[in-house]
């Protein structure tokens, strides 16, 4: 199933919502698919839980499969990624805020608002199985509470509740896109202030974000060509990224792929593959063996470098600051000619003098948001400041490392002008680089604007949201 289908039909007006009992919903421990969302949805709220992370492994525990286990992943994202439009919904029709509501209920109110809206599950089946699933978890008192809320939650559709709830379009265009296609308002503010547009190109932007991606894999230089990966996999090669690949939305878990398990692929955004490509495109003159990624776990971006570099019988040293992600970067480089050091990249001790140096830096990540369900409502405005400044940092620390004429990547997967133009403005001034036309180094892709930086989108490029920008040392 796919969350962004042709809306459903209105149900003519005066017309009796569902009747429960003429399709009997069956009891909850029948239901393994929903009970599956449900226990991640709980994992969200309760532990703060990657949807994304848990979903898989209660799929294997509850041995669940075909259809089941594609009814428990769209009920689980979708509910993860709508709840904001959800949220707003269940409010309207039990007349009070969602926080007063018990946190179980809500829960399972929000699985049911969401196959109501926005998938093609009966009304009656919605509803019942609901209803069905507050009285096992949360007693019968709830019960006909959520009972009451889902049927007046019936009474419309998708577009008659945006009608209904949100702000209009003409006196508050970013207001309205926000609840219509669910980000938080600041979210939707942050991507129109990017694009520089408040009409269709938000709304498409906020639709693309919105959407169940496909999934992109790397092929490993050297191992394998994305033509025979794509082969292997059943997909097709990326547009963009000559080691891409993409496959369908939904087509099971891609780690338990036979070239992502043997290392000779791993599952990497195409923007991914294309920010740390641009890296090697600017020309150097002299030594071009000696690479650095300061940001570099879980070793994405270093997996492909690595595997670049050791081809061409240079090194790169890889710094994470986390043990464990250390461990991860290890991991995925372990038959290249990758360091990997674990240290804050501010001072890392590294010796200076890097032909090429990347900076990935620890982001928001709203331009990942359609990748991680709950993002959207988890990242609060106030963790921009922060992050801007720790970015500042490493990108300073960055140029330092590099050598005269050396180049630096600066990557965020964010849209936001105080991760990206903000932190690169102020670096350029503070350490006098210049800075270089990265659109030259995405070589094909269309829609790169006026440069000199580079932003990438899901309405656009088909990939995530990523921000580069190069900097050559004087
Ligand atoms: C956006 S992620 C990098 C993703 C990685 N380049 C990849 O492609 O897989 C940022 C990383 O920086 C690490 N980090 C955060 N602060 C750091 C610091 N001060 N020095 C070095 N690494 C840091 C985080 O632990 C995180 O693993």
């Amino acid at each position: 199933m796919n969350d962004h289908r042709p809306r459903r039909p209105s149900r003519p007006r005066g017309s009796r919502p569902p009747q429960r009992g003429k399709t009997p919903a069956r009891p909850p421990e029948q239901d393994p698919a929903r009970m599956a969302a449900l226990e991640t949805l709980r994992a969200v709220r309760e532990r703060d839980a990657y949807a994304n992370l848990t979903l898989p492994g209660l799929l294997r525990k509850r041995k669940l499969d075909g259809r089941d286990a594609g009814l428990a992943t769209e009920l689980a994202y979708g509910t993860c990624r709508a709840t904001g439009l959800l949220d707003a919904v269940i409010a309207d029709c039990s007349g009070r805020d969602v926080s007063e509501v018990d946190p179980v209920t809500l829960d399972v109110l929000r699985m049911g608002v969401y196959q109501l809206l926005r998938t093609r599950i009966p009304d009656h089946a919605a509803v019942a199985s609901t209803v069905d699933i507050v009285r096992g978890e949360a007693g019968s008192k709830l019960a006909g509470f959520a009972n009451a809320v889902m049927r007046r939650a019936s009474e419309r559709d998708e577009q008659e509740w945006i009608d209904r709830l949100a702000p209009a379009r003409d006196t508050d265009p970013v207001g309205h896109l926000a609840l219509r296609h669910a980000h938080p308002r600041w979210v939707a503010q942050a991507f129109a202030d990017a694009l520089g547009d408040t009409g269709d190109g938000l709304a498409a932007a906020l639709a693309a974000d919105d959407a169940r991606p496909a999934v992109h894999l790397a092929a490993r230089p050297g191992e394998i060509s994305n033509e025979e990966l794509a082969a292997i996999t059943g997909g097709d090669e990326a547009p963009y990224s000559p080691y891409g690949v993409h496959l369908e939305a939904g087509a099971g878990d891609p780690g338990d792929l036979e070239p992502v398990r043997e290392g000779f692929a791993a599952v990497q955004d195409e923007g991914s593959q294309l920010a740390a490509l641009a890296v090697t495109k600017p020309e150097v003159t002299g030594s071009d063996t000696r690479w650095l990624d300061l940001c570099a776990g879980p070793g994405g971006k270093a997996g492909l470098l690595g595997a670049l570099i050791t081809l061409d019988g240079g090194t790169l040293d890889a710094v994470e600051q986390s043990e464990h992600r250390a461990e991860l970067i290890r991991k995925v480089t372990r038959d290249l000619a990758v360091t990997v050091h674990v240290a804050d990249g501010r001072e890392s001790g590294l010796e200076p003098g890097y032909d090429r140096v990347l900076v990935d830096a620890p982001c928001t990540g709203l331009g990942a948001l359609r990748r991680r369900p709950e993002a959207r409502w988890r990242r609060q405005p106030s963790d921009v400041a922060e992050l801007a400044k720790l970015q500042r940092s490493l990108l300073l620390s960055a140029v330092g490392l590099a050598r005269s004429g050396g180049v630096v990547a600066y990557v965020v997967c964010s849209p936001h002008l105080s991760e990206t133009d903000g932190v690169i403005s102020d670096v350029v001034r503070r350490s006098g680089a210049e800075l270089l036309d990265a659109r030259e180094a995405f070589p094909g892709v269309p829609d790169l604007g006026d440069g000199p930086t580079v932003q990438l989108w899901p309405h656009l490029h088909g990939t995530d949201a990523m921000f580069c920008a190069l900097l050559r040392v004087p």
